[in-house]
């Protein structure tokens, strides 16, 4: 086990779409820094949606069948072909589905300046993929998001760990994400690990303010295999902190219609629930 060391990139760097790009092929993960989201606005959507999980009413918002946007309660979630359940709880905000009160307004805002950093690190992948990758494509990367309703934050929570929890459970078990890209909002507690092309775990370092990308299995396909998808995990915390923990994915989707290979995104989405426990 070792740190990851992944170069932490600036969009103002000259370089940066090259940089980002190199990242994510050699490593699967890149790190941004000096974007626009001020850490401030970070802490207080973690201090809002702690309170919102903390609160008494939180199944009113529970999903409803055939949905995707609300509240999933705890052990809802297990990673694909994982029989566990995870040890977490998550909120699906939708950009134009329903959020709670409490939370609404910090929590579009944040949604919008997300998708807009995520849109441009598409753009940047446009920008320097190579054209043979590029011809595999129906449309730019950019495009595939545009206007598109699939774009999902995930608000996560993983309560401490209860006395008898059971062996091999874990808060989240290693995976791939679906999705293109997905922005990852540093944690509010470490945990968070990902796998190199050799197999070997990392720690992901917990450093405030820094967004962690990493390219998911929709990307992977779309460019049969030119961005790999990712592995990642999130461990249990040791016994002396054993705290709650929150984080924040953005997962970037396509518009349902959009062609990736042999499959539409909106097909690819809803295989891939159904073996996660989601549909
Ligand atoms: O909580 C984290 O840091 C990662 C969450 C994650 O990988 C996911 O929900 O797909
Ligand atoms: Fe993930």
């Amino acid at each position: 086990m070792s740190d990851f060391s992944v170069l932490a990139i600036s969009p103002s760097d000259a370089d940066a779409a090259e940089k980002f790009a190199k990242s994510l092929r050699e490593t699967g993960f890149a790190i941004i820094k000096d974007h626009d989201i001020p850490v401030a606005e970070i802490d207080a959507m973690y201090r809002v949606w702690a309170e919102w999980f903390a609160s008494e009413n939180k199944e009113d918002f529970a999903v409803q069948a055939g949905e995707s946007n609300g509240y999933f309660g705890y052990k809802s979630e297990n990673a694909k072909d994982v029989k566990q359940k995870d040890l977490k709880e998550f909120f699906h905000v939708y950009q134009s589905k329903e959020v709670p009160d409490s939370v609404r307004e910090i929590t579009r805002d944040f949604n919008t300046k997300l998708i807009a950093l995520g849109a441009k690190l598409l753009g940047w992948l446009d920008q320097v993929t190579p054209a043979d990758v590029q011809g595999l494509l129906g449309e730019p990367f950019e495009k595939m998001i545009e206007a598109s309703d699939n774009n999902l934050l995930r608000v996560l929570h993983y309560p401490p760990l209860p006395d008898d929890v059971e062996p091999g459970a874990t808060r989240a078990a290693a995976h791939g994400d679906i999705n293109l890209i997905t922005l990852l909002v540093t944690g509010s507690e470490p945990g968070l690990q990902a796998q190199d092309v050799n197999g070997t775990w990392h720690d992901v370092p917990c450093q405030s303010g820094y967004i962690t990308v990493n390219a998911g299995d929709m990307l992977e396909q779309a460019t049969r295999g030119h961005y790999p998808s990712t592995p990642h995990r999130v461990i249990n915390p040791p016994a002396q902190e054993n705290r709650s923990r929150y984080s924040m994915p953005l997962f970037m989707h396509p518009r349902s219609e959009v062609v990736l290979d042999h499959q539409t995104a909106g097909e690819f989405l809803d295989q891939r629930l159904k073996e996660i426990g989601l549909k």
